[in-house]
């Protein structure tokens, strides 16, 4: 997926304190009801623990409120402001997913342009240099044999990122102490093995089980015993170590959110979850090579002292039951945020609501099969075509399932089916933030900007090499006219997808700043004179602008002018999302500033341009 397509979301140099400042609070204390956390509770650190030294002295971690009996959680001293980065850290290891092994470094995940080298011996990971080969080579020695040796048995294929990360933490493991800081972090990560189904078909014993055997075959042992060389007694220490992994698991991503693969922080992993969260973990890329990939915990609402850090574990885009659900299955616990205990007089749920068919300006929830009446919040009229409505949503669910699925290998399928159903739902009231209908807007956005047609050089600058190499030349039978409608399209997408993004997320949010980055950089491609207007299918209202222009997008100098507000917009939003001051929002706030600069530059001209011809006209004669 592209830097601009999958929108899915993490210092100040002065965060990494000695040890004589470190705070890991001691009332992580066992209670009668809460002998120390939601899983293994044995396993917490003790109170005056030496794990943790590199939280900044202003956080510290102590027993969770917010998670209810689970364990720790980082909490802050001092006022946070939106935008703040809380700190930083690179994670203990992090593994590339398999589509990526070849378009990024395996050391310092950056993208490689086309220049990375390829360890000759597994020829499977890349690096940008020699630096980083040398840096990753004290890891990577075992994991090439490994990798080899796995490749050989089971028909060329190569070990999934989980197992690969889980490889590396063994490996380390075996070359550290078991007793050093580094191991005994990770030991100190929550583990929800004694919590597990007793059923060994149910799927988290499944999950655990597939994954423990998987290391046990990559890393080459003939028996249980081997596993003592990597600090590891016993089987079930083994399933406790697959369990702290797939709880505390991070997605690595790129400055534009598209996910490279899995990383372990045990600092960070100590930030509990909330679906309303005050802070997002990202990796905006704004430091030297050599310390990349560094996680950035970041302010996104004001923090007040002794509040608790929160971020989301899951896409807070879904409605309630979809998260529960998610939060239960990976991370054994049930939500109990705002979001998803509202109060009884909390407004209705935008992802779960639809426009009053009396169009009386309200909104109704949506019906399900377990509640089927349901009414106008406003004039309390029932939504009447109850089955035509369950029916959209459930056809529109299956849609996005089947996209989902071929996003890569059937792209132009998947453009199909996410085109054809946002009218429907959109027909059947559904309103912008509702889903499944922004998750088909999204892909549909992420999709139509991957397979763009490149029309000049400067479209791609929106298309990442990674999709410029993915459809190259498709251009080539298209038609002037076809390019303009394909860039048309994109655009109207962009501006759905980032409406009901706007609607659900709080200002500053990373999805929200690179939606409408995205949105400005694709307006800013061109400014067409005007065309002729087709009728085409209903447009949508554009953001930020409160009169619906005839043609959206605009054509000329106000698309450049609507181009310029956009990435105006983007910039503030990004420089709380990826972080202000030095990290100046992250790379791809760098570069909408850029562009910013560059589009102010075009718009004087432009004017300029303007007041000259005005300037040359001959002027009326008075009188006359
Ligand atoms: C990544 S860890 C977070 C740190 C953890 N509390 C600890 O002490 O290590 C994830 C686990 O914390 C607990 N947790 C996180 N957020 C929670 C919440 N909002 N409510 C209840 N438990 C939560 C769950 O047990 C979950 O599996």
């Amino acid at each position: 997926m592209s830097d601009f397509s999958k929108l899915k979301q993490k210092r100040m140099a002065k965060d990494t304190r000695s040890l004589a400042n470190r705070r890991v609070e001691p009332d992580v204390q066992p209670t009668s009801n809460n002998p120390g956390g939601g899983g293994d509770k044995s396993m917490f650190p003790l109170p005056n623990s030496d794990l943790y030294s590199s939280l900044p002295s202003s956080l510290h971690v102590r027993a969770s409120k917010e998670a209810n009996g689970n364990g720790r959680g980082i909490h802050t001293s001092s006022y946070r402001k939106p935008g703040e980065v809380l700190f930083s850290i690179r994670p203990h290891v992090a593994a590339l997913s398999n589509d990526h092994l070849e378009g990024y470094c395996s050391n310092c995940f950056g993208p490689g342009s086309g220049s990375l080298r390829r360890c000759t011996a597994c020829k499977i990971v890349h690096y940008c240099d020699s630096a980083c080969q040398s840096a990753d080579w004290s890891l990577h020695k075992q994991e090439c044999a490994a990798v080899q040796r796995w490749s050989s048995s089971n028909l060329g294929t190569i070990p999934g990122d989980a197992i690969r990360c889980l490889g590396r933490i063994l490996w380390r493991r075996q070359k550290r102490e078991r007793e050093s800081i580094w191991a005994r972090e990770i030991d100190a990560m929550e583990s929800h093995r004694t919590s597990l189904s007793k059923d060994p078909n149910s799927r988290d014993s499944q999950v655990y089980t597939q994954l423990a055997h998987a290391i046990v075959r990559f890393i080459g042992l003939n028996s249980p015993q081997e596993l003592a060389e990597y600090g590891v007694d016993s089987a079930a220490d083994l399933v406790d170590l697959v369990s702290r992994f797939t709880t505390n698991t991070f997605t690595i991503s790129t400055p534009t959110l598209t996910s490279l693969g899995a990383c372990v922080s045990p600092l960070i992993a100590l930030i509990n979850h909330s679906c309303d969260p005050n802070a997002v973990v990202v990796f905006p890329r704004v430091s030297s090579k050599d310390q990349e990939p560094l996680m950035h915990v970041i302010a996104l609402k004001p923090i007040e002292p002794n509040q608790e850090i929160l971020t989301a574990y899951v896409d807070t885009t879904l409605p309630r039951d979809v998260r529960q659900k998610m939060l239960r299955e990976t991370y054994h616990f049930t939500c109990r945020c705002q979001l998803c205990t509202p109060p009884p007089e909390c407004p209705l749920d935008l992802r779960e609501a639809m426009f009053c068919a009396k169009k009386c300006g309200g909104m109704c929830l949506v019906p399900t099969e377990a509640n089927s009446l349901t009414r106008c919040t406003k004039c309390k009229s029932p939504v009447k075509d109850t089955d035509a409505v369950l029916d959209a949503i459930r056809v529109g669910q299956e849609a996005l399932d089947k996209a989902e699925a071929l996003q890569f290998s059937n792209p132009q399928k998947s453009i199909q089916l996410t085109t054809k159903l946002i009218p429907i739902l959109t027909s059947a009231g559904l309103v912008p933030a509702s889903h499944p209908l922004l998750a088909l807007c999204r892909l549909n956005t992420s999709l139509l900007i991957t397979h763009l047609p490149s029309m000049d050089p400067s479209t791609e600058e929106i298309r990442s090499p990674e999709i410029q190499d993915a459809s190259p030349g498709v251009s080539q039978t298209l038609t002037p006219k076809e390019v303009q409608q394909a860039l048309d399209d994109a655009i109207r997408a962009a501006t759905r997808s980032g409406t009901g993004l706007s609607h659900l997320l709080v200002e500053g949010h990373p999805v929200r700043g690179i939606a409408f980055a995205e949105l400005g950089k694709l307006l800013s491609v061109d400014e067409p004179a005007p065309a002729d207007v087709e009728p085409g299918p209903p447009q949508p209202q554009p953001l930020g602008m409160h009169i619906k222009p005839p043609v959206y997008p605009p054509s000329g100098p106000q698309r450049l002018k609507l181009a310029y507000e956009m990435l105006v917009r983007a910039r503030n939003e990004l420089m709380i999302g990826f972080g202000g001051g030095k990290n100046e929002g992250g790379e791809v706030g760098r570069n909408v500033r850029q562009l910013v600069v560059d589009l102010e530059k075009e718009l004087n001209v432009w004017k300029t341009g303007v007041r000259n011809v005005i300037q040359d006209q001959p002027r009326p004669v008075s009188g006359k």
